[in-house]
This record gives structure tokens, sequence and C-alpha cells, in this order.
């Protein structure tokens, strides 16, 4: 069904999680793992709560059974050599639900032998939802990942090793069978009210994954793929995103409509490190693009409505710390971690690195 029908049908408040109360929902899944039972049903009267909003929480896996997830689509994402090979992947979930910030678990096939030489299963990994909780087709019965092909030459033998999870989902094909738990994760929840706020995310690679989650429930997820809700005068989305060259940028034209369609509303920098220089002629990062707007910034920071995102590599978290430390002696004596300890305490500093 295409997206703008389906989007009348539903209205605003037929949308899956909107209208998940205390209700039982039955997931259908299809067995291709002994452990999994179908249909699974699960109680969502334990649902996660933080900063006065209600979300699903951990609904399969750990000790609750895990659901099944069917490959609907997969396309590659830029990245013209393996090392930067990064996939689109909308899985079916039978709809299970999520919100804007949260992650699904995707257990690899196979087992290992633990510490006591054991065999178990494979660990599951997480990958942060990359759609808005409607999921790209807007009917709320999928989940989109964004998953990097991990690629690296062992550090003692040199040989070339490939990570397990993340080279299975990248190989997958429509059909294929997935089992997953989730969804996990409240350090990254977007604000219920995102049209009356002013949002900065920050991220690397495919940390922009998650708030690709937040651009889609902030601009598209209304009838005609618009805005759901009207902004109020100063509510912007402020992306700050850092990737090696033009070619490695990830979701580039989605995020131009989303600019082209919403000028007052949305502010993209984009930093290439092997394509830009920054001051010092050196490589242009997401941190020296933040430099570049050091005032307005550290404004934002000392605002008393802006709410802070950062999702990437822990390593890109601290170059971006020392910054922000930097900037505040740099402009105004600022002392940038009281700051951020007041920020987080008031729940708009929210950090997801790996
Ligand atoms: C909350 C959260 C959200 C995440 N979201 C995403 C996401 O949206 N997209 C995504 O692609 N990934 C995401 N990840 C990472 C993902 O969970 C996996 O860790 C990743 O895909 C690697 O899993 P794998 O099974 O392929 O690798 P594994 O087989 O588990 O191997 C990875 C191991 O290799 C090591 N390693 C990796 N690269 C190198 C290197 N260059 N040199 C030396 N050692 C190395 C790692 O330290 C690790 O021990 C997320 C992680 C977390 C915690």
């Amino acid at each position: 069904m295409q997206l703008q029908a389906m989007h009348a049908r539903l209205g605003s408040c037929n949308r899956p999680f909107d209208r998940l109360t205390r209700q039982r929902l039955v997931v259908r899944s299809s067995a291709v793992s002994t452990s999994i039972k179908q249909p699974c049903s699960v109680n969502l009267e334990n649902l996660g709560r933080a900063e006065g909003q209600t979300f699903p929480l951990n609904l399969y896996g750990g000790k609750k059974q895990s659901f099944v997830g069917k490959v609907v689509s997969i396309e590659r994402l830029g990245g013209r050599d393996k090392e930067r090979d990064v996939s689109h992947i909308v899985i079916d979930t039978g709809g299970v639900p999520f919100v804007e910030g949260q992650s699904f678990g995707v257990q690899p096939p196979g087992t290992k032998l633990n510490s006591r030489g054991v065999e178990v299963p494979q660990h599951v990994r997480l990958y942060s939802i990359a759609s808005s909780r409607y999921g790209d087709s807007g009917d709320g019965k999928t989940c989109t990942l964004c998953v990097v092909r991990v690629i690296y030459p062992d550090p003692a033998t040199g040989e070339t090793v490939h990570g397990l999870c993340s080279n299975y989902l990248c190989d997958c094909k429509p059909g294929d069978e997935l089992v997953m738990t989730g969804p996990a994760g409240t350090a990254l929840l977007l604000n219920d009210n995102p049209w009356n706020k002013r949002i900065v995310c920050v991220s690397t690679g495919t940390g922009i994954a998650p708030f690709r989650s937040f651009w889609r429930r902030i601009f598209f997820d209304g009838i005609n793929g618009q805005a759901s809700q009207p902004f109020s005068d100063n509510a912007m989305f402020w992306l700050l995103s850092g990737f090696a060259n033009t070619d490695s940028v990830l979701y580039g034209d989605e995020l131009k409509a989303a600019l082209e369609a919403n000028p007052k509303h949305m502010r993209l920098d984009i930093a290439l490190s092997l394509e830009q220089q920054n001051a010092q002629g050196g490589p242009e990062y997401v941190q020296d693009r933040i430099h570049e707007h050091a005032q307005e910034f550290l404004d934002l920071m000392a605002s008393d409505d802006a709410i802070f995102y950062f999702c990437g590599l822990k390593r890109m978290y601290s170059s971006v710390l020392e910054m922000l430390e930097t900037m505040g002696r740099e402009h105004r004596g600022m002392d940038v971690p009281a700051l951020i300890a007041q920020l987080k305490k008031s729940h708009r500093w929210h950090v997801e690195t790996a």
C-alpha cells in the first residue's frame, strides 16, 4: 500500500505505539530456532518509563523469547570500498513496538565456546533502529537497521577478520529470517515533543542511524510524508555528522529533501575528513564543525531548552568533549564539564557510544 494511502487510512490516533496501551500484543513468528515458540504473546504491562515518557522496553530476549524478523529489503548505501560497506535493511517485525532512539538485537546463527569450553549460542549484537516507530512503510510493521560491515586486520596475525553479525546482516537476502530481541535502550530516546524543541544531534558513521529515526519522526511521519505536527517558532533539528568522504555519506538525499522542505526548522552540517580541511589545515572532523559554530553551540548548551544527542564511536565522543572544553575556555571561560553535568541531570544530554 502506498505510504500516503496508509497514512490517510491510519490517521494519527491509530498508529502502532501512539495507541499502545496496557494490552496484549500477539506477534506471529515462524520458527528458525527451537527456543522460539509461535505465536508469541507478550504482556506489555511492563513498559519502560523515563523522562515522563512511557515506551516499550526489552519485550523480547534475555529470559523472554526472541522474536523472528523477516528481511523485506536490503540496499547498499554509499561506500565504494568494502571497508565502508553499509546496508539499509528493512525488516518485517510483525509490529513489535519501539520508539525512536531504541535498538533491536540480532542473534547471528551458530554457536561458540564460552570461557568454560561449553558450546553456547552466539551472543546478540545491538543495532540502532533507523526508522521511526511506524517503519519506512508507515504501517508500524517494520523497522530499519543501518549496518556497517565490520572487516579489519587481526592486530596479532594481520589476517582479515570478518565481524560475525554485521557480515551476516550485510549478506542477508529478502525473505531471510532473523532471531531478534528488544526493543532495547533508553539512552537516546527522542523527546516526545520534538516539534517544540531545539534538538542537536552529533554523529559519525552509522551513529547517524538513531538520528534517522529522529528526522523520520519529526519531518516525514505525517500525511503525505510531511511533518505530523506543527512546529513551534524556534523548533529546530540540527544534525552535525562526520563521514570520510562524499561517497560514504549516509542518507544524503533524504537529508537534502528534509532540509529543502523544512529550511526554518532543520540545519545540517556534514564534515568530510578526507575531503575537507579544518582551520589548522588538518582533516575536518565533526568536532571541527562544532568549533566553527562554537558561539552558537555554547549558547544552546547554556539555554534552558536545547537537547543534545551524541552517537558514534567512543573516540568521537572524547574528541567532541575535548573540543567543547577548548571552546568553553576560548569563548567565555565557561565551565563546560559542570554545564554538561547539569544538562545530564535535566535529561538534556544523551550519549550512546560503542
Ligand atoms: C547500542 C548499540 C547500537 C549499535 N548500533 C549499530 C548500528 O546502528 N549499526 C552498526 O553497524 N553497528 C551498531 N552497533 C555495533 C554492533 O552491535 C556490533 O558490535 C558490530 O556490528 C560488530 O559486530 P560483529 O558481530 O560483526 O563483529 P564481532 O564478530 O562481534 O567482532 C567485533 C570485534 O572485533 C573488534 N574489532 C572491530 N573492528 C576492529 C578493528 N578495526 N580492529 C581491531 N578490532 C576490531 C571489536 O572490538 C569486537 O571485539 C551498535 C552497538 C551498540 C552497543
